[in-house]
Parts: structure tokens; C-alpha cells; sequence
């Protein structure tokens, strides 16, 4: 296995992107039933998951799952980043979006109506690569992290919680976490539910 960071992010990008539309399909609703199963999911009102994008487990049908619950979906938005911080913005299936300098659809909201991670009770998070300890390899970007710097400082457990979402095959051994990095309480993928 690779061990520098971005041979194994390169390595496992190209795995996910190798998938038949078939399997990926099946994998997205093994994953939707995986963590319709989970307490931290039924129990949180407000729920940020993500719109897929260089092979990532397809959402849809997790994001079907919210909206059928009553729970209030929201996506990330990166185009009125202040301090490369992301922004959440409610998400119903009329919601109209919009392509970000990524291309991830993000929706088109008024400013007012954008909010903070601190405001979420749950984030489902992108991945590309995660450990048993909860470490978690994104795109690179540093979003997230940056996002939820103010976890990393809290002495008891503070909203949002968060689980990453990924294909089983995104599981690695031991990955180096760097200072910044914000540890995830589980990840749900089409085979298992892991949590730390
Ligand atoms: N679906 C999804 N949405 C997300 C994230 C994510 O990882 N997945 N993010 C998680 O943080 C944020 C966006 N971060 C991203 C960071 C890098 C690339 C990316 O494709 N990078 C290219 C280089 C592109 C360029 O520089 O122009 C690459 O690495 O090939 C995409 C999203 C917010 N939204
Ligand atoms: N809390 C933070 N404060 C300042 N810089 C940060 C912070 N978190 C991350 N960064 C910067 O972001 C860069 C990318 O971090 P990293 O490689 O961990 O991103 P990632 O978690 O893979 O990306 P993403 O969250 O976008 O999927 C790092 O080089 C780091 O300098």
C-alpha cells in the first residue's frame, strides 16, 4: 500500500471511479439501509450529507431517506466561502442548483438562508480513504477540517456529530493523522456500520 498520502488518495479514486454503474447502485442502497439502522441517523433532526462527485458512493438514495423522515436536508456550499469555511443550505428535492468551481451542484440560496456547521446535528462527510481509529483522507481541500475546527477544542461532545459515508473498499490501515484533522465517530458503508 502506498504510504504517502496522495499516492493512496490517487489509488483509491481511480478504485471507486472503476465501479459498474450496477455496482454502484447496489452499493448506494446497501449504504441507505446501513445507516437507516443507526441511532446517531434517527436521532438527528438537521442532517447534512453531499451530492456525489469523482466516484463517490452515490447519496441519493440516503438523501430519499432523510426527506422520508422529516429530517432536514442540507448540502455544503462552497461558493460564498469566507476563510475557506463551507456553508450549509437546505435542500428539498426543488431546490435549484447550481455547480460550484469543483462542479458539485450546490444550491442556489440567498446569503441569510446559508448556515454553519455548528448549527447541523449531523454531517455526513466524503471520504476517500478511512482507518479504524477514525481518521479520515478527504480530497485534499481541507474543507471539512477547517469547517469543524471547533470540535478539536471542546472538552465534551459538542454538535454536529459526524459519520463518514464510503464504499468498504475506502477502509485502510493506519492512516497518519495530521493536527488539524477532526476524528469521525463512525462511517457507514454498503457493508458495515463501524463506530469508535
Ligand atoms: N461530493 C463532495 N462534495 C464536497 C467535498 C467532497 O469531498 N465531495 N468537499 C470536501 O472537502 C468539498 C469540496 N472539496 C473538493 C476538493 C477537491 C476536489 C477536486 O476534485 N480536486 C481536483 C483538483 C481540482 C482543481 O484544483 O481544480 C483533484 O484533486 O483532482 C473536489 C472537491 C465540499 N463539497
Ligand atoms: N483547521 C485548519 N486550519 C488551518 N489549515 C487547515 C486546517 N485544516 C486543514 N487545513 C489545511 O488544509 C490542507 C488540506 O488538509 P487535508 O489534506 O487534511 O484535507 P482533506 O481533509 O483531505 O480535505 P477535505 O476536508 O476538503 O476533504 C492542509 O494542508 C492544511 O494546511
Amino acid at each position: 500500500m502506498p504510504t504517502d498520502k496522495s499516492d493512496l488518495r490517487q489509488k483509491l479514486r481511480a478504485r471507486r471511479r472503476a465501479l459498474s454503474a450496477d455496482e454502484q447502485h447496489q452499493a448506494a442502497r446497501r449504504l441507505a439501509v446501513n445507516l437507516a439502522g443507526t441511532r446517531l441517523f434517527l436521532t438527528s433532526r438537521r442532517v447534512a450529507c453531499y451530492l456525489p462527485n469523482d466516484g463517490e458512493i452515490d447519496t441519493g438514495p440516503v438523501i430519499e431517506h432523510i426527506r422520508h423522515l422529516r429530517k432536514t436536508c442540507y448540502l455544503p456550499v462552497l461558493s460564498r466561502l469566507s476563510h475557506d469555511r463551507l456553508w450549509f443550505a437546505e435542500a428539498g428535492p426543488k431546490t435549484k442548483l447550481t455547480p460550484n468551481r469543483f462542479g458539485i451542484p450546490e444550491p442556489v440560496v440567498k446569503s441569510r438562508d446559508l448556515v454553519r456547521a455548528q448549527e447541523l446535528d449531523l454531517i455526513l462527510m466524503p471520504l476517500v480513504g478511512f482507518d479504524d481509529q477514525g481518521n479520515r483522507l478527504g480530497m485534499g481541500g481541507g474543507f471539512y477540517d477547517r469547517s469543524l475546527e471547533f470540535l478539536r477544542h471542546r472538552n465534551h461532545w459538542r454538535k454536529p456529530h459526524l459519520l463518514g459515508i464510503a464504499y468498504d473498499f475506502q477502509r485502510v490501515n493506519g492512516l497518519t493523522a495530521d493536527p488539524w484533522d477532526v476524528p469521525l465517530q463512525g462511517v457507514i458503508t454498503d457493508q458495515a456500520v463501524y463506530l469508535y
